[in-house]
């Protein structure tokens, strides 16, 4: 027996098996779907932030190196990928740079030639390249033409990200649509810029007790964002053993998101919010939360017991929230409490580079940290109409891990200058 122990214990000690071991770890909840997501990540990353394949396969953003390096069989499988979504640019971005890495790389037997060739000129002549007057009429071969095409690709690569953006549609979807594409190019402009904070004479900082005689001993740190619509950052509202029992307990039960759609169940839907969430039960909350439950209403001075369950989002690599009110629509509010007057965002992660909440109508990306809460008003406080100002969402993920928690506060039980059952 004692001898079957040290065997495992060098297996165990064993670089190799170490290595193993991780592979595993690393892939253990990767299901057909979720790598199908993450290659969409890889595309939706690149496009929105605008990042040519040459400098995502290099882990390079604004001339940085934040990730690893993809190798050519790597690169060729995205071109596969972007094929199958039928996304002509794709395939010729990443094939071209497939091409170029299975050359340095000493021609790896995970990339066919043929195969590569054919995205090549698939997709040179789908996005209008004319490959053809690239042959040579005295019988070349395709190694060759390919060859001369990657030289010729880099030469008009940037008029090819231009000519993406452009998109045939219906007429009367333009509407609706210029006016999303100008919010979603504030939105994207917003994510790629960061935060900037601009101190006016309005907007302060300040400790604030609101008047509650024992948060004199530790006043909130409140900081104003905006006046119109409301928002305010609360810094150190959480703190580092809740947030531990938060992630802990959510680990476990972390589903993907989802989207409620006007007139649809909710749908899986990852090109609009792609993430991991889960919501604390009754019982957790009781158990561990009626703290934090106090300190919410504190600092907001709203009651919390209309409000929704506590929601917990996990992004992971490209993970976002397009822009969205959070508000439900006329008609499909809370029969019993009305409907998300104010809501509570707490960050469980550091967001130092990129996943900001930003606020596209605004012009706002919120300076927030670890252990902060965001709290902003979906409604007007006069009269419960929903104020589409508060259009919010989360910048795609580059790097890492971003964890979030939401409260919504409802008007059910609040003092209100009207009364929502009326509205
Ligand atoms: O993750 C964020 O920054 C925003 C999340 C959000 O808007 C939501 O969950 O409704
Ligand atoms: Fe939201």
């Amino acid at each position: 027996m004692h001898h079957h122990f040290s065997k495992i214990e060098d297996l165990i000690n064993d670089k190799q098996s170490i290595e193993a071991l991780k592979d595993i770890d690393e892939h253990k909840d990767l299901s057909g779907n979720h790598i199908l997501w993450a290659y969409r990540a890889l595309r939706r990353l690149q496009l929105f932030y605008a990042i040519p394949a040459s400098d995502m396969s290099a882990g390079r953003i604004n001339e940085s190196i934040i990730g690893d390096r993809m190798d050519a069989c790597e690169c060729c499988v995205m071109a596969k990928y972007c094929l199958e979504g039928n996304d002509m640019y794709g395939v010729l971005d990443w094939a071209v740079e497939a091409y170029q890495k299975w050359e340095i790389d000493g021609r790896p037997e995970c990339v066919n030639p043929n195969i590569l060739n054919y995205y090549i000129i698939s997709s040179s002549i789908y996005t209008g390249f004319n490959f053809m007057s690239l042959l040579n009429p005295s019988g070349s071969n395709y190694q060759d033409c390919t060859e001369k095409f990657v030289r010729y690709y880099h030469l008009i690569r940037n008029e090819l990200f231009e000519l993406e953006k452009e998109r045939v549609m219906d007429v009367l979807e333009m509407y609706y649509y210029l006016e999303r594409r100008q919010v979603e190019n504030d939105f994207r402009y917003l994510c790629k810029h960061g935060v900037s904070r601009t101190l006016t004479k309005y907007l302060k900082c300040r400790y604030q007790t609101n008047n509650l005689f024992y948060r004199i001993l530790m006043p909130f740190k409140e900081e104003d964002i905006n006046s119109e619509p409301f928002i305010k950052l609360y810094h150190d509202v959480l703190y580092d053993d809740e947030i531990l029992k938060i992630k802990t307990i959510s680990l476990v039960n972390m589903k993907d998101a989802e989207v409620r759609k006007k007139g649809f169940d909710s749908a899986l839907e990852e090109r609009t919010r792609s993430g991991q969430v889960n919501w604390i039960t009754a019982s957790d909350a009781v158990k561990y939360f009626y703290a934090l439950n106090t300190r919410i209403e504190s600092f907001t001075g709203f009651s919390t017991k209309t409000a929704e369950l506590y929601q917990i989002v996990n992004y992971g690599l490209g993970g976002h929230y397009l822009p969205h009110n959070d508000p439900f629509l006329k008609g499909t509010e809370n029969p019993m409490f009305g409907n998300r007057l104010v809501t509570v965002l707490f960050y469980l992660t550091d967001v130092p580079n990129d996943g900001y909440t930003v606020f596209p109508r605004k012009n706002i990306v919120a300076p927030t940290e670890k252990g902060a809460a965001l709290v902003w008003h979906n409604l007007h406080m006069s009269n419960g109409e929903i104020n589409y100002e508060t259009l919010h969402g989360s910048c795609p993920l580059l790097k890492g891990n971003k964890w979030i928690m939401t409260k919504w506060i409802y008007e059910e039980g609040q003092h209100l200058p009207y009364n929502w059952k009326n509205k």
